[in-house]
């Protein structure tokens, strides 16, 4: 789950209060992934990478449709897209049903449970758009008092005491921000070349308290399913921003605000229903091939499609599974093989009450700083609206924990995080009933994971690919082909969100739309 974690809330926090102390102006809001799409911007218009040459494709001319892989919500927004400005376009899913990382498991008598994305950020213009077409609710989960409990093994830390820690390293945060924003081209290779853990480890000075250094990794294992020392520290200095000599606070609408009522599969069910006659299910591509000005699709039965365009949206993780027999620049042929999925999951337990409503409130959050418990984060992730006196209490894991979390008993697991957390909210093992579900999302084939992180070095090598979007403007990835590729690792402004899915799927069949209208014109 990406998110404003407790981490960079404190971290904005200490942002402010050395600002006040130097007598400097406050930040001003703005938006979560600002500074990414600037950085991705220059990084692209500066690439000496090969392209295809581009070419106004006769896409109409062949009569075939523009054939989508994958039947997640990237998959599902491009169809959407295509089919509403009446193009005719096909959605091929390898599982029995649609929705990829968007699942809501409803087992008979028992509460519904969301296996994959569930939080809606203010600001994920893409998904409340689709919500609001298909006439699913968005529920506010933040009415009420609610707050982020920070837990050090069973005992809480007080809020003061984690913004007076981060002080020393958000100083040093906001100068590199600074410097990031001067000369994006050489600061953010700098960061980029360097690990979380290299630049806590460089700066060490700055953090004296070992839990400081601790929820700094726990929100790195979090928010990109990876150790520390897999994750780039340009992520870091993305979540304390400079723009144009501006210092931004970009929490403010990164809320993870809302819930889709019923959960995320309402919103999946409604599109797909919307859309059925446009997808099959049980479709695993396989293979590539150019064929003329479009492509050949071919799946694992042996079957074939003619496309006039395709659009790849399957997780990054798997992609390279595909043969593709078109001409991709190498670039793309590197990307798809180099890059990969943090490991996320969610332990999740259905309770008999909400006892944490008296410590954190309905929308609270509990963060544990000590790794050694296995789980780094727990909130109220029950399905809503509901009218059931407990809910479902979600125990989030990242990196090596999600391993370590496969060999346990759920249930007794769900216990040992709710009896560290006692120290703060009483009551939560007793409320854990033995309905326990646990995720798997980097042992399912079509998935292998959870969501992107790029390792250190791997944004800046691959910004050319990214889609960028700036008041409804996008520049595109560099051209390959008939193929295009969508899915949350391609988003420049919300990558591992659902939110990132939808946009670039949206984007996707926009740039299919666009190099169909010469002949359209023509014709
Ligand atoms: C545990 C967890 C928690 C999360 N929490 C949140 C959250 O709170 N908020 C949020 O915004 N996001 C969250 N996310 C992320 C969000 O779920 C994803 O970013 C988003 O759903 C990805 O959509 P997508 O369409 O890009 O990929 P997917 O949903 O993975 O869709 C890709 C589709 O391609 C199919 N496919 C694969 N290979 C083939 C093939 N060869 N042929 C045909 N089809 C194929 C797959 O079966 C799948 O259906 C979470 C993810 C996880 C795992």
């Amino acid at each position: 789950m990406r998110g404003p974690t407790a981490f960079w809330q404190a971290l904005e926090k200490a942002r402010e209060e050395n600002l006040k102390a130097a007598g400097e102006a406050a930040p001003v809001p703005g938006s979560d992934g600002q500074t990414r799409r600037q950085v991705l911007m220059a990084l692209a218009a500066t690439a000496a990478t090969a392209a295809l040459p581009r070419q106004a494709r006769a896409l109409t001319t062949s009569g075939a449709p523009v054939v989508i892989i994958g039947g997640g919500i990237a998959g599902l927004s491009a169809l959407w897209q295509l089919t509403k400005a009446g193009v005719d376009a096909r959605l091929y899913e390898a599982r029995t049903r649609t929705g990829g990382r968007m699942y809501t498991a409803k087992a008979k008598g028992q509460p519904a449970i969301e296996v994959g994305g569930q939080l809606v950020n203010t600001d994920h213009a893409d998904m409340h758009a689709l919500c609001k077409e298909f006439g699913v609710a968005l529920i506010d989960r933040k009415v009420g008092a609610y707050r982020t409990m920070i837990l050090d093994g069973a005992t809480e830390v007080p809020r003061d005491t984690l913004v007076a820690g981060l002080r020393g390293i958000a100083g040093q945060i906001d100068a590199d921000s600074a410097r990031l924003d001067k000369d994006y081209e050489k600061v953010a290779a700098e960061l980029d070349r360097m690990s979380f853990t290299g630049y806590l480890d460089k700066h060490a000075k700055l953090i004296p308290e070992p839990w400081v250094h601790r929820l700094m990794e726990a929100t790195a294992r979090t928010e990109y399913g990876s150790e520390p020392g897999d994750c780039s520290a340009l992520e870091l200095v993305f979540n304390l921003p400079t723009i144009e000599g501006q210092r931004i606070d970009v929490l403010s609408r990164s809320d993870e605000r809302f819930l889709m009522a019923g959960g995320s599969s309402s919103l999946i069910e409604a599109m797909t229903a919307r859309l059925a006659s446009r997808i099959t299910t049980f479709r695993r591509a396989t293979r590539i091939d150019r064929i003329g000005s479009g492509a050949r699709v071919t799946f694992s039965n042996g079957e074939r499609i003619q496309a006039s365009a395709v659009i790849v949206t399957v997780p990054i993780s798997i992609v390279s599974r595909i043969a593709f027999g078109t001409p991709l620049p190498p670039l793309w042929r590197q990307y798809n093989a180099e890059v990969g999925l943090g490991r996320n999951g969610k332990v999740q337990a259905v309770t008999t009450a909400r006892p944490w409503e008296a410590s954190v409130g309905r929308g609270g959050e509990v963060w544990q700083t000590d790794h050694g418990v296995g789980s780094s984060l727990g909130w109220d992730g029950g399905i809503r609206p509901s009218e059931a006196a407990g809910s479902v209490w979600t125990w989030f894991t990242g990196g090596n924990e999600t391993l370590a979390a496969d060999a346990a008993d759920p249930h007794a697991l769900a216990l040992k995080f709710a009896r560290m957390a006692e120290g703060g909210v009483k009551g939560m093992a007793a409320a854990t009933s033995p309905t326990v579900r646990r995720t798997n999302w980097h042992l399912d084939p079509f998935t292998r994971g959870a969501y992107v992180n790029y390792r250190p070095g791997q944004l800046t090598k691959f910004a050319p690919l990214i889609w960028t979007e700036t008041d409804g403007v996008a520049s595109r990835p560099i051209d390959s082909g008939p193929v295009h590729f969508a899915g949350e690792h391609l988003s420049d402004a919300y990558p591992g969100y659902m939110n990132g899915g939808a946009q670039t799927g949206r984007l996707a069949a926009q740039a299919v739309m666009a190099a169909m209208a010469p002949v359209r014109k023509a014709g």
